[in-house]
């Protein structure tokens, strides 16, 4: 069992100043050490270097495409290469416009791959529908096939093309919603698991409605894309676009336990923590160790412990 860490430090898909500092404050939170004693080979790949393009005019109010479209790029090659070396990857953000480089990338290893999106928003704008132009809100978007005859040309994107369908995308703790995304959500069909939908059917069930909807037909990896504005802001104050009534603890580690359970996780993204907007440190310790706490129940820590057969002392 080796895991590869990737850090991705990269804010350029919305416009709030410190997510790029995600993957340091990720890993001052033990990450390397958790996982170490989970029994997996660690290889820490460290952070990618994103250069910043000079002249990178807004396409539309979208900002900083070629900027994004180029840090994708890179990312692209990164997971691809660990998966094909054969690790389970975890994509430290960094904003979650770095999900397009993350899944294209690991897509290019596995084309049969599934999307799990662990979201309080459904990141599904496209430019023509997005309020803020932030390519964060955006990157579902760019990965639909079912999408393209709704996708202008965002220059710094033509090294990519669409590949996924929408039957094998699954939203999990929506609750905040653009009225484009909702059109879109609808008219694809999109299976989509909004907080609502927790509160009635309750994590467990919809954890097995997902799974079922994903791998019944047949059983291929899944890339969980977990953004941290998932869990509701008092457990995860430090991200940039908090949405009350979010993910408890245990729901979030329910869902990460079923995922792993299914011994078909390749690729995890964290994203969106922003350790600068923690009004108090222990706000961002809060944040980071959530971060640390969802990865190691992804890779397999239990909570009702775990021992080896010549276990110390019995
Ligand atoms: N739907 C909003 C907010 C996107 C939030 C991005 C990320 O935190 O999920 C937008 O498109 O600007
Ligand atoms: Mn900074
Ligand atoms: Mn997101
Ligand atoms: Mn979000």
């Amino acid at each position: 069992q080796s895991v590869a860490i990737l850090g991705a430090p990269f804010s350029k898909g919305q416009k709030r100043r410190g997510v790029e500092h995600g993957p340091k404050a990720i890993r001052d939170a033990g990450l390397v050490e958790r996982l170490s004693n989970l029994d997996y080979a660690v290889h820490d790949f460290g952070d990618l270097t994103f250069k910043h393009l000079e002249k990178d005019e807004h396409f539309m109010h979208v900002p900083f495409p070629r900027t994004v479209g180029r840090a994708n790029q890179l990312l692209s090659g990164a997971v691809s290469g660990a998966v094909g070396a054969g690790h389970t990857c975890i994509m430290l953000g960094g904003d979650h416009s770095l999900a397009i480089g993350s899944v294209e990338g690991h897509a290019q290893q596995c084309p049969d791959l599934c999307l799990i999106w662990v979201d309080a928003h459904a990141d599904i704008n496209t430019p023509l529908t997005s309020p803020s132009g932030n390519l964060h809100g955006q990157s579902v978007a760019f990965l639909l096939k079912d999408l393209q005859n709704k996708m202008p040309e965002v220059p710094g994107f033509s090294w990519m093309k669409p590949f996924l369908s929408a039957r094998d995308l699954v939203y999990i703790g929506l609750r905040d919603v653009d009225p484009g995304e909702h059109i879109i959500l609808k008219t694809l069909g999109i299976q989509y698991f909004s907080m609502r939908d927790i509160d009635r059917m309750g994590i467990q069930r919809v954890m097995e409605v997902t799974l079922d909807h994903l791998l019944a037909r047949k059983q291929r990896p899944i890339h969980l894309s977990f953004d941290i504005d998932a869990f509701d802001p008092s457990l995860a104050p430090a991200t940039g676009t908090p949405v009350n009534g979010g993910l408890t603890y245990r729901e979030g580690i329910y869902v990460t336990e079923e995922i792993h359970n299914t011994g078909l996780l390749s690729v995890m993204d964290v994203v969106e923590v922003n350790p600068t907007l923690g009004a108090t440190p222990e706000a961002v310790e809060a944040t980071t160790s959530l971060a640390v706490d969802v990865i190691a129940s992804a890779l397999g820590q239990t909570r009702e412990g775990a021992h080896i057969n010549d276990t110390e002392g019995f």
